[in-house]
């Protein structure tokens, strides 16, 4: 598995906490930064994030900013990206089990570091449940 992470300032933190996390779990991960707690404009770090996982370059994303809305609005831009903003470990689970999510977007200005870390191992661990679940993921694009 395949991740790509990145975020902005207010969420540099946790991001670099996420990354030590998935290198202690083995997990291939490339950081598009941001590398410092510098303020930095979200947009530049998402694209491109969204455009691996749009391309299949990689298997999911994680985004982590303040409020987790801005990176979830600009990753949900391309095409085959489903970003899903989760602020309880069972919203991350859901958001795998039911939409397909890839790429997972953390508020870490509103959820504590152990809970971050909670749902980018839940997102990693649960997968999509297809069925009647598929059928609606289908009509999201338009
Ligand atoms: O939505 C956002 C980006 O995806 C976040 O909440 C930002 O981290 C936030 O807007 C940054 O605010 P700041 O006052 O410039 O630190």
């Amino acid at each position: 598995m395949k991740i790509a992470i990145g975020g902005d300032h207010a969420g540099f933190a946790y991001k670099e906490a996420v990354v030590a996390l998935l290198k202690d779990k083995g997990v291939a991960v490339e950081d598009f930064g941001p590398f410092s707690e510098e303020s930095v404009d979200y947009p530049d770090f998402v694209h491109p994030v969204a455009k691996k996982v749009d391309a299949k370059e990689a298997d999911l994303g994680i985004l982590i900013c303040g409020s987790g809305n801005g990176v979830a609005m600009t990753a949900n831009k391309y095409q085959s990206v489903r970003a899903a903003l989760c602020w309880q470990t069972e919203l991350a689970a859901l958001a795998r089990q039911h939409n397909n999510a890839n790429v997972l977007c953390i508020p870490a200005r509103f959820v504590d570091l152990a809970l971050a870390k909670n749902m980018v191992e839940t997102f990693l661990n649960e997968s999509f449940e297809g069925g009647r679940h598929e059928r609606r993921v289908n009509k999201i694009s338009c």
